[in-house]
């Protein structure tokens, strides 16, 4: 008997069955307009599909021009476009797969010159102003969509979802905080929703009855002004009736500021509000965001939650979660951490999206791991992440690979990581590549140190060996106020009431954080952290929000930095926010352009601008850099043997989680 019979049983559409209940969520990845591009995303899909998912959804495409996200974004609208779109359905299709194209409309969040809107309203997020769409251009706006799912389905989808959340043009008429229209599609909640319902009638028109159409609804809008529960459920129930076969769910405008898919946010953390609309209307509901593993999509359908799981990010980490899942090895699953840092991170850098933990995704093309034709003897010398990546990427392609590491534990910095609240997901990783070494048969040797002899007879050695935390030259730096990131973090280190935290990059954010964590555990339990945030789990007003509920920080914390640009610049660019936020939330002061003058027993004496003073701190916590630890490799390189150097051994200026899986990853591709 399956462990996961809920999630792996099939769900009949009627003129389809499904052979399981995971959706692959959609992600615009940037191959869409990629050179290559549909090329690369038919092996992306191809890849999921042979992993067993049950109906994958595409990236978001335009159904027109200023539909487009920016110019010369992806959009369908001609015969010649639906071409190129083949070869991903033929990739899917041949894999025994079902996928479905997004029809993705812009609206005010559009980066171009062209953009429209139900009212010339300028999204608080956007540089540019919409301009009101006609009456006539309404119309043709509805058409569009209908080529766009008629050209779908000639190109060899198994269905489209239109996409009416997240804040684009559909979300936009039916708010009446941005529509603001005194015609048939403004007023009313009636007129607001005509858009939408409008949409899907005359997509199923051009489709006709044996063609997938998903409608991802805004189930909460988290923004002021935003849809009520019952004109969700009102929505929901007209977008049956005009012809959906599923409602997938979306969560969030881009403009809220509630996190809905960070690694702090806990998971499956807006499971209930898709169970609210469920038993309203008949078609399967499609629950999603931070549900990373099938435990807890058994555990939601199981129930009663959803009739179906949508995982996007997931599916980035792992193409083979599903086949995985069914065949009992959960332990296997390579599991998608919440980071936001290769996916999310670069499709707003304009970037093509990728997985930290995962750097093959969307470049299955490129990233091959290949079997060897020559056996080798591999040594990789550091058990962190761009080692661990190495040493099993090498075994797999078939080297005999041998990691050795002086600590008794595997992970280096991801053991300190994964002690800051909110980023327990870190486990997940170490609990994979802990599998990953063991089935790829890596020889691990912990408690090891190695020295170049001990390297001589491999052939191939890999240095991975990380970084050592920095000590800035302060008078007064042998203060006893004085403890590194790794004394707080990995030991303990007693920490007082007042503390300054020296250095605002992405390890003196996590200390601060660490810090000021009330010990509520708001990343693992969905109601503490709706308080704290101000969503409203009864779901009475629009938007589902309410007043957000902090409780006083344990400690005062100062964040300083000696760079002059804003403080937390660095971090990423979709969650760099958050932490700003939730360290405002708790009374944390952010000081960039610090100059630090010296520590004695009244604390830490700084200069910003022209005005000195002294911190009364009784703690100063250094998160002030690292330096690579290379005496390994130089010694091999002066003892005359070649070594690859990777890791933060290599570049040490910021711990690069994302980028040593990457490094050691290719490394491995190439030996
Ligand atoms: C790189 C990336 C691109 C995305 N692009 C789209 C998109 O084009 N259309 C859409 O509806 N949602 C998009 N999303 C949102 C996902 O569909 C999904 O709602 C979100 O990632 C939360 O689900 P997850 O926790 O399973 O990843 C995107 C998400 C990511 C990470
Ligand atoms: S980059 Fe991070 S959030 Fe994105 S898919 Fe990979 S693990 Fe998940």
């Amino acid at each position: 008997m399956s462990r996961y019979p809920h999630l792996l049983s099939p769900l009949d559409l009627g003129f389809t069955t499904l052979p399981n209940r995971v959706l692959m969520g959609s992600m615009h990845v940037g191959l869409e307009e990629a050179e290559r591009g549909f090329e690369r995303m038919a092996a992306f899909y191809a890849e999921r599909a042979r992993g067993g998912v049950g109906l994958i959804v595409t990236g978001g495409i335009a159904p027109n021009d200023e539909g487009r996200p920016y110019e010369g974004g992806a959009k369908l609208t001609t015969e010649a476009e639906a071409g190129q779109h083949r070869v991903i359905t033929d990739a899917v299709h041949r894999e025994g797969g079902r996928i479905a194209m997004q029809i993705l409309h812009f609206g005010r969040y559009a980066y171009h010159q062209d953009l429209v809107a139900p009212s010339p309203l300028q999204a608080p997020i956007s540089p540019f102003p919409p301009r009101e769409l006609t009456d006539a251009e309404v119309e043709r706006t509805i058409d569009d969509y209908a080529r766009a799912a008629r050209l779908a389905r000639q190109a060899g989808y198994d269905g489209v979802e239109i996409m009416g959340s997240e804040g684009y043009l559909i979300n936009e008429f039916i708010a009446a905080q941005t529509n603001h229209r005194s015609d048939r599609w403004g007023g009313s909640y009636e007129n607001r929703m005509r858009f939408p319902v409008e949409i899907v009638r005359r997509v199923r028109e051009a489709v006709g009855e044996d063609f997938i159409i998903v409608y991802r609804l805004s189930m909460l809008d988290l923004v002021p002004g935003g849809s009520t529960l019952d004109e969700v459920i009102t929505l929901a129930k007209a977008v049956e009736a005009a012809g959906a076969t599923i409602i997938n769910t979306g969560i969030g405008w881009h403009e809220a500021r509630i996190p809905t898919i960070a690694t702090s946010v806990p998971r499956g953390a807006y499971t209930w509000v898709t169970k609210r609309l469920m038993g309203e209307v008949s078609v399967p509901l499609v629950t999603t965001n931070r549900i990373n593993t099938p435990e807890l999509a058994e555990e939601l359908l199981a129930g009663g939650s959803a009739d179906m799981v949508s995982m996007a990010r997931p599916m980035l980490a792992d193409p083979d979660f599903v086949a995985k899942a069914a065949a009992g090895k959960p332990e296997a699953i390579n599991t998608c951490i919440g980071c936001n840092q290769a996916c999310l991170d670069h499709t707003f850098s304009g970037k093509i999206t990728s997985c930290l933990v995962n750097p093959r995704a969307c470049h299955e093309t490129e990233l091959t791991l290949s079997p060897t034709r020559l056996r080798k003897r591999v040594a990789v010398v550091g058990a962190g992440p761009a080692g661990m990546a190495c040493a099993v990427s090498a075994a797999e392609r078939g080297h005999d690979v041998t990691l050795f590491d002086a600590a008794g534990e595997i992970g280096g910095q991801l053991n300190v990581a994964r002690k800051v609240p909110g980023k327990q997901e870190f486990d997940e990783t170490l609990r994979y590549f802990r599998h990953q070494l063991d089935w790829q048969g890596v020889d691990v040797r912990l408690n090891t140190w190695v020295s170049a002899e001990d390297l001589a007879a491999y052939d191939e050695v890999v240095v991975a060996t990380g970084v050592s935390p920095r000590t800035p030259d302060i008078p007064g730096i042998d203060h006893p106020s004085v403890v590194g990131y790794l004394d707080v973090l990995r030991d303990g280190a007693p920490v007082g009431d007042r503390v300054a935290v020296l250095g605002a990059g992405g390890i003196g954010f996590d200390v601060a954080e660490f810090l000021t964590d009330g010990g509520d555990k708001a990343s693992e339990d969905p109601a503490t952290y709706f308080r704290q945030w101000g969503v409203d789990m009864d779901y009475t007003g629009p938007g589902g929000l309410a007043a957000p509920e902090r409780p006083a920080p344990p400690r005062t914390v100062h964040l300083l930095q000696r760079k002059t640009t804003k403080v937390g610049a660095g971090l990423g660019k979709t969650t760099g926010w958050i932490h700003r936020t939730e360290l405002k939330h708790r009374g944390v002061t952010m000081v960039p352009g610090v100059r630090y003058d010296r520590i004695d027993d009244a604390g830490l004496h700084v200069t910003v601008g022209e005005e000195s003073t002294v911190l009364p701190v009784d703690t100063i916590v250094l998160c002030t850099g690292q330096e690579p630890r290379r005496d390994l490799y130089e010694a091999l390189l002066a003892a005359g043997h070649s070594a690859h150097l990777i890791g933060g051994a290599d570049v040490a200026a910021e711990l690069d989680a994302k980028r040593a899986i990457k490094q050691g990853t290719e490394l491995a591709a190439s030996l």
